[in-house]
């Protein structure tokens, strides 16, 4: 037996970034000390039209099972409700809520999932507000067949089964970040989503928060979505070694522009996880320097 470190994964795309790098190797050598957080829709989910039919890569919570017995922890920071990732969260042999310490942050990192508990805050005044106004507003628009998401201190207004979901995208831009404003509430934009929610938090508080809580040593974030920005900000204002990966698509480009890694949709991010998984399990995975 060779008393060489063994080499990474072939399988494990490595980083095309100097930090990246960095990142990447005190993983590897300190899994326990790493964070592993990953956006839900786009990332852990393909993208559906309807999003109630959405749910988790069937094999994802299996792989992030292997994951999360060897890293620190694993984290999902989504723009969902935490509980509805729970409940979409069934893959082939396990379901996400059986990934050893998975903490899930929904709605920005407001809501809390953590060993079957759910800690979520009452929304603000201006959702009611918005709920009530939100048909009229769609259809002096032009758009009324915009579908309404009601994640109840949020609402994310859909354009994708629209007859021209760029189209009525570029209509809705306007009008509801007026009516966002009148109610003390903000524009979330995403994949032909404009999301109506409280200010205050987004993924890269959310993240930060979460790493000083953990005393994390390293961080790896995957994300797909504009939401993600934020949290892929938070990686490198953290200090810490970090990787940041794109879960690639047609649909957003300006988060594979800042990307450590780019892997191609979320059947590239389960690959990524499984390899990372073989790769911080294995007994001879490369030591600490
Ligand atoms: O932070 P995320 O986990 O990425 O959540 C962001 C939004 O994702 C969902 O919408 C997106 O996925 C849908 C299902 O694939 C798709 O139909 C839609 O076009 C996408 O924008 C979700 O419905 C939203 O509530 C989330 O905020």
């Amino acid at each position: 037996m060779s008393d060489q470190p063994e080499a990474p994964s072939a399988e494990l795309p490595w980083p095309r970034t100097a930090a990246g790098s960095v990142g990447l190797d005190k993983i590897l050598a300190d899994p326990s000390g790493a964070v592993v957080g990953l956006d839900f829709d786009g990332t852990l989910s393909p993208i559906v039209a309807d999003p109630a039919a959405a749910r988790v890569h069937p094999a994802a919570p299996g792989v992030l099972a292997t994951l999360g017995a060897a890293v620190g922890t694993v984290l999902v920071l989504t723009g969902r409700p935490a509980a509805s990732v729970i409940e979409y969260g069934g893959g082939a042999d396990a379901a996400l809520a059986d990934v050893p310490g998975l903490v899930v942050l929904g709605q920005y990192g407001v809501e809390r999932w953590e060993a079957g508990e759910l800690a979520s805050p009452p929304p603000p005044a201006g959702v009611a507000a918005v709920r009530a106004a939100l048909p009229e507003v769609l259809a002096a628009a032009g758009v009324p067949d915009a579908w309404v998401e009601d994640k109840g201190r949020a609402l994310a207004v859909h354009t994708r089964r629209t007859a021209d979901p760029a189209a009525a995208f570029a209509a809705l831009t306007e009008p509801l970040a007026a009516l966002a404003a009148r109610h003390d509430l903000i524009v979330e934009p995403g994949r032909l989503v404009l999301e109506l929610r409280p200010p205050g938090t987004d993924k890269g508080d959310a993240l930060s928060a979460f790493l000083a809580e953990r005393s994390a040593r390293s961080v790896m974030y995957v994300g797909d979505d504009l939401g993600d920005l934020a949290a892929f900000d938070a990686v490198r204002q953290s200090g810490l070694p970090g990787v940041t990966v794109c879960s690639g698509s047609a649909e957003v480009t300006a988060l594979s522009e800042r990307a450590d890694i780019i892997v191609d949709g979320p059947d590239g991010v389960v690959a990524l996880l499984r390899a990372l998984a073989g790769a911080v399990s294995r007994p001879g995975r490369r030591a600490a320097d």
